[in-house]
């Protein structure tokens, strides 16, 4: 069995933060752990309030998995402020932290800000160089660069000038445009290569991104190369949109179980 680790922020109503991310790593047929970076009062209409924990506590729950538990794989989603993101950075550093997806996470689906803009700029500079792959939606892509992006080729554009910033790899996400797919561009440096998948109409898209980067952790963890990596987690978001759940007021949560684990061809007995 391989250890996943999600460093990211609590989501009350169980859609997005660890609380996907936990559930994504358990369908994936991992066992996971996680570092609360802040506590959100949130629902399927809205996050309501944050308060963050102070950066002793985050070294603290970093430090004691790691001196008690191998971590094969690490996701990094909501870290609030460049505090935390100093904090976190020293302290993967320090562990020699592997297979770490950092997935930039600035405002909600419901608008509502999960980083502190002064913070941008430290996301960046201090996780991205840790990072195998970072995983920016459009409005992230967009707030890094400091341009629009508007198609294709302005979203390749775009992960080449992340990339510079220091990750390994860019997968940028194109959930936000419009058009009958949701494709997404990885870059690696040298090439690109286009996942594409049907869009499904759906307001149900809460956690999409949480959902779909632990999905990319937990795959790099089990060994997979990042290619195929990414394109199991894009099997496993499609199923886990297709089967979202009408719950709450809101935008409703992503779904996983164990049949969409099947779905996106993984058997436990490959290990
Ligand atoms: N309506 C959709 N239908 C199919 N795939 C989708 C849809 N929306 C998003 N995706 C896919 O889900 C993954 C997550 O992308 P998205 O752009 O939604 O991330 P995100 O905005 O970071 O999510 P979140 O808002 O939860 O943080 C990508 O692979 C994207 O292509
Ligand atoms: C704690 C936390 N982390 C991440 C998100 C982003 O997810 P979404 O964009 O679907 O609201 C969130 N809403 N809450």
């Amino acid at each position: 069995m391989k250890n996943l680790l999600t460093i990211a922020g609590s989501d009350s109503c169980g859609g997005a933060g660890i609380q996907a991310d936990l559930k994504t790593f358990s369908a994936l047929g991992t066992y996971g752990m996680s570092v609360i970076t802040a506590v959100t009062a949130q629902n399927t209409t809205g996050v309501f309030m944050v308060r963050e924990l102070d950066v002793e506590m985050v070294a603290a729950q970093i430090r004691c998995i790691y001196e008690d538990i191998p971590v094969h794989g690490v996701k990094i989603g909501m870290v609030s402020s460049a505090a935390i993101i100093h904090t976190i950075a020293g302290c993967l550093k320090e562990k020699g932290a592997v297979h770490v997806v950092v997935d930039p996470v600035m405002v909600s689906k419901s608008k509502h800000k999960l980083l502190q803009p002064a913070a941008c700029d430290a996301l960046a500079q201090e996780l991205f160089p840790l990072a195998e792959v970072v995983t920016p939606n459009i409005p992230e892509a967009e707030a890094i660069i400091n341009r629009p992006i508007g198609g294709l080729e302005e979203m390749k554009e775009a992960a080449r000038q992340i990339h510079s910033l220091g990750a390994a790899n860019v997968m940028l996400k194109g959930g936000h445009l419009e058009g009958e797919e949701a494709v997404d561009v990885l870059y690696n440096g040298d090439e690109f290569v286009l996942f594409r998948g049907p869009r499904h109409f759906t307001r149900n898209t809460h956690g999409t991104g949480c959902t779909f980067s632990s999905a990319i952790a937990a795959l790099l963890g089990r060994g997979y190369p990042l290619v195929q990596a990414v394109g199991r987690a894009k099997e496993y978001i499609h199923n886990a949109i297709a089967h979202s759940l009408e719950l709450g007021q809101g935008a409703g949560p992503t779904h996983h179980f164990y049949e969409l684990y099947q779905r996106a061809g993984l058997h436990l007995d490959e290990e």
